[in-house]
């Protein structure tokens, strides 16, 4: 399976290197002229890029800006959809996670297929084009569950991609069916799952994830269920979650590790940075003289230009998460090599779980005007990529003011695009 597209396709490389390159201390300005011509950025050398500073930062940001340039041109994407969280009840114990709950806990959560239905089909009727469906693992589900699921929506929404279920699950699933993760994978892609959520990464780093978590997922259980998932067709987003004990060495081996997978399957659709969210979170509540409170901006505009520059050719969406950073930062990611801000979610939970204060829902209305302000092109894609609709037309009147902001229009969506339907028919 192949869904990368090839580099290079919008723009030719210009004759002139990005000017800020000029400014860099002579170490990191080699490694960013390779890079420039085409060359691979080694983990060693992204551990530097992950080390800058002062001019040689905002030289990475400058190429990371040229490569997104070349590989998406002017286009900035979203994807309409809706997260349906199944379940919170988990009893992992994910030291970073504050949305897992306990059975007893009184604002504990188990939905019922019929009332993932009823969620898929509102948002259906508000234009979204996927659901992206994960939840704890709870004790006493049936390693069923997951197929009724996906088996209970397509026979409601049979256009309805669904985006689910992270590796983390799929173990789950799979030992609790005791099927081969082949299997189990193979069985739900028939059952109609479109792609899965890269998620449950974090850092994919032995010593890491045994401080971040008691026994979640080994680092090689999550390659192998993501070799296995584009093995048998199914795409999955990247993700990272950085900014709590973790440093450059384990970012630059991270995307590294991607970036070799992807060149056996070509299976990964984008890379998602997810910035941790400290304030609600175990590990920082409980240990805030050795866990870091999220990461620094610094860091932030490192992570997506870095990525950017590592995975130039093979990953070539890079997207920014709005609930993490907010809509203001995620728009400045623009310009760090981000082309994706990911999906209007409609009820994001784990993030605000975690004490993220930005909102449940961003409307496509809203990140319209967001890319516009940034002098970008809107595109509404679908969860593979596929443009459905770009929004060219560019009134400068338009660009209000950028707020960050909780809450909003429930029928933006439907008031800006009444055609959408028509479009979706037409597909
Ligand atoms: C909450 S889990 C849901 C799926 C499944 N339970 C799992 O762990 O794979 C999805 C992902 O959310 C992210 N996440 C959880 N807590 C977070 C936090 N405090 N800050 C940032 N990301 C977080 C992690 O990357 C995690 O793998
Ligand atoms: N669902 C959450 C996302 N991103 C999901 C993406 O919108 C979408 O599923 C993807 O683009 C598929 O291609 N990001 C978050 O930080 N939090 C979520 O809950
Ligand atoms: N962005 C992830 C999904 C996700 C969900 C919840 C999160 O807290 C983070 C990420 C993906 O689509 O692959
Ligand atoms: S990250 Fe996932 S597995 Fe870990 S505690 Fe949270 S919900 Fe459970």
């Amino acid at each position: 399976m192949t869904l990368q597209h090839p580099a290079e396709k919008f723009a030719a490389p210009p004759a002139a290197l990005p000017v800020a390159v000029a400014g860099a201390s002579a170490p990191v300005r080699s490694i960013l002229e390779m890079a420039l011509e085409g060359g691979e950025v080694s983990e060693s050398e992204g551990v530097e890029l992950f080390r800058a500073t002062g001019a040689d930062a905002e030289a990475v940001y400058a190429v990371a800006d040229e490569l997104r340039r070349r590989a998406n041109g002017d286009h900035v994407s979203f994807v309409v959809n809706r997260n349906i969280n199944f379940t919170n009840i988990c009893y992992m114990g994910c030291r970073f996670c504050g949305f897992a709950k306990r059975s007893e806990d009184k604002d504990a959560e188990w939905l019922e297929p019929e009332q993932i239905v009823e969620r898929a089909q509102q948002a259906w009727d508000r234009g979204a084009t996927e659901v992206c469906i994960q939840g704890g693992l709870h004790p006493k589900m049936e390693g069923t569950y997951y197929k009724d699921i996906v088996v209970a929506i397509k026979a409601a929404l049979p256009d309805m991609h669904i985006h689910a279920f992270s590796p983390f699950e799929i173990w789950y699933g799979a030992s609790k069916t005791k099927m081969s993760y082949h299997d189990f994978l193979a069985d739900l892609k028939e059952a109609g799952l479109g792609s899965m959520p890269g998620t449950a990464a974090e850092i994919l780093d032995t010593d890491v994830r045994m401080q971040l978590t008691k026994n979640k997922l080994s680092a090689e259980k999550w390659v192998e269920i993501i070799r296995a998932a584009h093995e048998v067709g199914i795409p999955t987003t990247a993700t990272i979650m950085y900014g709590h004990i973790d440093g450059p060495e384990h970012w630059a081996a991270h995307i590294r590790l991607l970036r070799d997978i992807q060149k056996d399957t070509g299976g990964f659709t984008e890379l998602v940075p997810l910035s941790f969210v400290h304030t609600e979170s175990p590990l920082w509540a409980k240990n805030p003289d050795k866990v870091r409170p999220g990461p620094t901006a610094l860091e932030v505009d490192l992570m997506h230009a870095v990525a950017r520059i590592m995975l130039h050719g093979w990953i070539d969406n890079i997207q920014v998460s709005w609930t993490k950073l907010g809509a203001a930062r995620a728009q400045q990611m623009l310009s760090r090599g981000v082309n994706d801000l990911g999906g209007t979610l409609m009820n994001e939970s784990i993030s605000r779980a975690a004490g993220s204060g930005h909102g449940q829902e961003i409307t496509a209305r809203e990140l319209v005007q967001i890319i516009r302000a940034a002098g970008r092109v809107p595109v509404r894609r679908n969860t593979i990529y596929e443009i459905r609709d770009i929004y060219d037309d560019h009134d400068p009147e338009e660009l209000a003011p950028l707020v960050d902001r909780q809450g909003s229009n429930p029928l933006a969506f439907l008031e800006m695009f009444p055609e959408r339907r028509a479009l979706e028919a037409a597909e």
